[in-house]
């Protein structure tokens, strides 16, 4: 049984992945969510497939919830969905600390959860840094991560002191469009680089004995670390 790959599984086509869509997570979807994604496809067009996709979003949602989470950290906002995905999840009196970002404001606003976000006006990891000079004791419940996949590994070690023991890190793309399962001469060369470090970041995850994980295939793949010490 070594090695064993269960041929179990449930997204075999795409015609299954429209039909989640269609069916369960856009008629769900809050309509200030809607509006952002809309309008991220009307400026950015293809790029817009950056931000975390609509079932995704839901997935997170649930988890905020399940787990009480209160204060979270973003790192990777592009136009803020995932980050007023998690400022609707969160309790009145929760907070998001985030780095700067341009169009999903007026949504945020809209919604009526701007007063749950704190700005981070610099780069995701120097971010952290200060953090963790300013106040190195651990404060938050949740964090998202979704920015430059090659500085995944450092900002794990970084969160490692920020999030709570109990609290979880969730990354994003960690299945790379698939790529992570194909041979490094089929992949195109532009998502080399991120390919071959997020399957370093994989197998680093794997081997961790101080978190408790667990790959979700959902959208491009979202590994949840849940601190245990
Ligand atoms: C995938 S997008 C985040 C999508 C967002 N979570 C959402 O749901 O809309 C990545 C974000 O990280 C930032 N970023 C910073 N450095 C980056 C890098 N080297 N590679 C990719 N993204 C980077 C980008 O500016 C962008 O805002």
């Amino acid at each position: 049984m070594e090695n064993w790959i269960p041929t179990k599984g449930i997204l075999k086509t795409e015609a299954l992945k429209k039909y989640i869509f269609e069916t369960t997570a856009c008629p769900r979807e809050h309509g200030e969510l809607k509006k952002l994604r809309e309008a991220t496809v009307h400026k950015y067009g293809k790029l817009s497939e950056m931000e975390v996709p609509v079932d995704e979003g839901q997935f997170l949602s649930m988890l905020i919830k399940m787990m009480n989470a209160k204060n979270t950290l973003e790192l990777g906002v592009f136009t803020g969905y995932s980050l007023l995905t998690t400022a609707l999840a969160l309790p009145e009196d929760g907070y998001i600390d985030k780095e700067a970002y341009e169009l999903g404001l007026e949504f945020i606003k809209n919604a009526g959860v701007d007063h749950k976000i704190n700005f981070i006006q610099s780069d995701g990891l120097q971010a952290l840094d200060k953090m963790l000079s300013e106040n190195p004791k651990p404060e938050f419940d949740f964090a998202f991560v979704d920015a430059n996949k090659t500085k995944y590994a450092d900002a794990y070690e970084r969160l490692m002191k920020l999030v709570k023991v109990g609290g979880i890190i969730a990354f994003d793309n960690t299945l790379w469009l698939g790529y992570v399962t194909e041979e490094e001469e089929c992949v195109p060369e532009h998502f080399r680089v991120c390919r071959k470090t997020l399957m370093e970041l994989n197998k680093q995850l794997a081997s961790d004995p101080r978190i408790e994980l667990s790959q979700v295939s959902i959208g491009d793949g979202v590994t949840l670390c849940r601190r245990l010490v």
